[in-house]
């Protein structure tokens, strides 16, 4: 059964829980501890570059394991048409993900194909970037702010980096947004602290190795994004 994926996240209010997403789930193991962690995304890489790429029948499988309430998200890069049918067809899906050069009308051509909600990675070095914001939240259900690439790295995302989070202070959101980037179980409270972000996304930080969830640390991490905080003055 679908999982109903929030279409406007309220602004953060004090004891607001976080909604977390765990990126780059390869085993069923994953998926269980992802599930036990009370997180509410679990993400899917179809991306040949990833250490935590998948094929379409092991995503098929993953997905199959995915209790209800736990939203499953693809994770694409500039896809073509023909992967993106493949997956939505064989893939049981809540949510896409896309993490390429994507131009707003591809977005919006993506969510009008598969009839899913699209999430937007934009990614953020400086304030100019944050430009780009605006144009993708006309066309993208949610947005997801990640930390800019190095300019010759293999991978646009999942590279454990962060940005400097004070760009985003008193940003005026339009659509509801995820922060990524870097995130670790002993960095993410700050984040949300400095951001006011209600939704988070993780890969590298949960890792034992590049492609190797950790248990242990999915659930230090859900817990860090989870707890009771104080209100925002
Ligand atoms: O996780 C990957 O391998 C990946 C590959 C290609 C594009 C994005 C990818 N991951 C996404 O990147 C961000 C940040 O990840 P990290 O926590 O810094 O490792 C996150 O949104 C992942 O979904």
């Amino acid at each position: 059964m679908p999982v109903l994926v929030d279409p406007a996240p309220s602004a953060p209010k004090a004891g607001a829980t976080v909604r977390v997403k765990i990126c780059g789930l390869t085993r069923p193991e994953d998926v269980a501890a992802v599930a036990a962690s009370g997180a509410a995304y679990m993400g899917l890489v179809f991306f040949p570059k990833s250490p935590r790429n998948i094929s379409i029948d092991t995503a098929r499988a993953l997905a199959l394991e995915a209790p209800p309430g736990l939203a499953k998200v693809a994770l694409l890069v500039n896809p073509g048409d023909a992967l993106l049918d493949a997956v939505h067809d064989q893939v049981p899906l809540d949510m896409i993900q896309l993490h390429g050069q994507e131009t707003p009308a591809r977005v919006a051509e993506i969510r009008a194909r598969t009839g899913l909600p699209v999430m937007k990675a934009v990614g953020i070095a400086d304030a100019e970037d944050l430009a780009q914001l605006d144009a993708y939240a006309k066309v993208a259900d949610q947005l997801l702010v990640d930390a800019k690439p190095p300019k010759h790295a293999d991978l646009p995302g999942g590279n454990g980096l962060a940005f400097d989070w004070r760009l985003l202070a008193g940003y005026r959101w339009s659509k509801p947004w995820m922060l990524a980037g870097g995130l670790t179980p002993e960095n993410v409270a700050e984040a949300i602290r400095l951001t006011g972000a209600t939704q988070v996304d993780v890969s590298s930080g949960v890792e034992s190795a590049p492609g190797r969830k950790a248990p242990d640390t999915i659930r230090a991490f859900v817990s860090a994004a989870t707890a009771p905080r104080p209100p925002r003055l």
